[in-house]
């Protein structure tokens, strides 16, 4: 009797094999008729064994498909686990009253090798029978071992087929579904307005919605689904920011991708987008294979932003930087030019006469005077620097990246000349002048607050010796 749990675990190997039921296959049908053959018997069979009954896979000699368990002599071997060799039947006490010895299919004499498979579980049977009692060498019997291994070996194959299909069925389904909710997921995005974009990074092919064609124009433009038609739509300034942005995300420096940047329109306009996105897929070496997301228009956010940033750091007069943006810059020039060790100068500048301008022409000639003057200053004012009004009647200049102090005069001579020129205001030609005071970094001070004082110091004498002049900051002179 098998141990019962041991059965079990039996009964779940033949499981495993798929193999019940299952049509005819030539694998086993040959070596069948093979053993039938070289053993010149009429019946052989490969046979496995189920809960409640041996069921052949292949069968030569029998009219049946299966049998019942009970009383069979494959039922045997499997349970021993060993061949059995039974010459005669009739001269076997277990046997002798078989139904199938006493009536069709009269077997007389059996051979059976039980198919054991790597885990040790007794699967079925190879074997053969005849009609009349006859006897097996230990030559044929060794033969008809091999011939059982194969039908062994045939049997994992298939389940290795069997599994394998199996896999890529699901694999199948699993990548529809996936494929399914991908489009789901890209309809659901263009429905709330955003531009959806799907890159593959394998072939380079960059799929484009129609929101994304809508948001920026180009709905009937033949665009070439490519990651390069979008980079050369990236406005200069940020292409580089993009492609840091993207490789650092593909290359896990940075855990998710996020970033804005300008996408110019089909009308030649700059759209300011926040591009959102995440690997889907990825290779089996776990390499990135397919990014989707978004690109949400974020131009008005931006204008306003920008708008902000605009008030909050220029001049509302003159739209000069005011105050707060130059004394930022001017921190910024402290850091830089002392990593680079290069100087730099600071112009601290107050308009002389101005208050009898105000008295004279009234508050918005005054403006008007303040405005000039800006207009004339910032024409002569290098790209790199900064030109600021400070407060009231009071400007400054950062120059970076200077050689010496005497070009700085130089640059203060023109201004005090352009200033002085008459400025036509309400009919009368207004007249005023500027004293000019400059500090030069590092060589009269290293933090915003000595280089503001020292430059108003070297104003002040500026003014203290009759106004109209420039002059630079000496220590033992203040
Ligand atoms: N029109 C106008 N005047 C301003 C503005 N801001 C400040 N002021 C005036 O500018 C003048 C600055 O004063 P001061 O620097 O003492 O006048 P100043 O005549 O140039 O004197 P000195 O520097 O000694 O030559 C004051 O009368 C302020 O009211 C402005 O935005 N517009």
């Amino acid at each position: 009797m098998l141990n019962h749990n041991k059965e079990l675990e039996r009964l779940a190997a033949v499981e495993s094999y798929h193999i019940l039921d299952t049509a005819p296959e030539a694998d086993f049908d040959q070596l069948v008729a093979l053993a039938s053959t070289f053993f010149s018997t009429p019946i052989a069979s490969v046979t496995v064994m189920a809960e409640d009954r041996l069921w052949f896979k292949s069968a030569k000699g029998l009219d049946l498909c299966e049998a019942p368990r009970e009383d069979v002599f494959c039922q045997l071997t499997v349970e021993q686990k060993t061949r059995l060799v039974i010459e005669d039947t009739l001269q076997d006490a277990l046997f002798k009253n078989n139904p199938l010895v006493i009536q069709a299919p009269y077997i007389r004499a059996y051979a059976g090798i039980p198919l054991i498979n790597d885990q040790g579980y007794a699967i079925g049977t190879f074997c053969v029978m005849d009609h009349v009692p006859r006897h097996f060498s230990e030559a044929e019997l060794t033969l008809l071992t091999i011939l059982a291994n194969q039908a062994m070996k045939l049997m994992e194959l298939r389940r290795e087929i069997v599994q394998r299909t199996e896999l890529s069925k699901q694999l199948q389904v699993f990548y529809e579904q996936q494929a399914k909710s991908q489009e789901l997921w890209k309809q659901a995005m263009d429905a709330v307005g955003d531009g959806v974009w799907d890159y593959d990074l394998i072939t380079g092919h960059y799929f484009f919605g129609p929101n994304w064609r809508k948001m920026l124009g180009y709905q009937s433009e033949p665009l070439l689904p490519q990651l390069e038609t979008l980079r050369a739509l990236i406005h200069e300034e940020d292409q580089e920011r993009f492609t840091n942005s993207l490789n650092a995300y593909l290359y896990g420096q940075q855990p998710g991708y996020k970033i804005e940047y300008r996408i110019r329109c089909k009308n030649g306009d700059y759209k300011w987008v926040l591009s959102r996105g995440m690997v889907v897929e990825r290779t089996a070496e776990d390499t990135p294979k397919r990014m989707i997301g978004t690109h949400t228009d974020i131009s008005q956010s931006k204008l306003l932003e920008q708008s902000i940033w605009q008030q909050a750091h220029t001049d509302n007069l003159t739209g000069l930087p005011n105050r707060r943006l130059f004394l930022d810059r001017l921190q910024q020039a402290i850091y830089s030019s002392q990593r680079e060790q290069k100087k730099f100068a600071l112009f601290f500048m107050d308009l002389d006469g101005f208050k009898a301008v105000n008295d004279l022409h009234g508050h918005l000639a005054g403006d008007q005077l303040l405005i000039e003057i800006a207009s004339r200053i910032q024409k002569m004012s290098r790209q790199a620097d900064t030109f600021a009004r400070f407060a009231g009647d009071e400007f400054a200049i950062l120059a970076i990246n200077i050689s010496n102090s005497e070009d700085m005069l130089l640059h203060a001579n023109k201004i005090l000349q352009v200033v002085k020129e008459p400025i036509p205001l309400n009919g009368y030609a207004a007249s005023v002048s500027i004293s000019i005071g400059i500090a030069i970094f590092p060589d009269h001070g290293c933090t915003v607050d000595t280089l503001i004082r020292h430059a108003d110091q070297a104003m002040y004498e500026a003014k203290e010796s009759g106004k109209n002049t420039c002059v630079v900051y000496h220590p033992h002179r203040q």
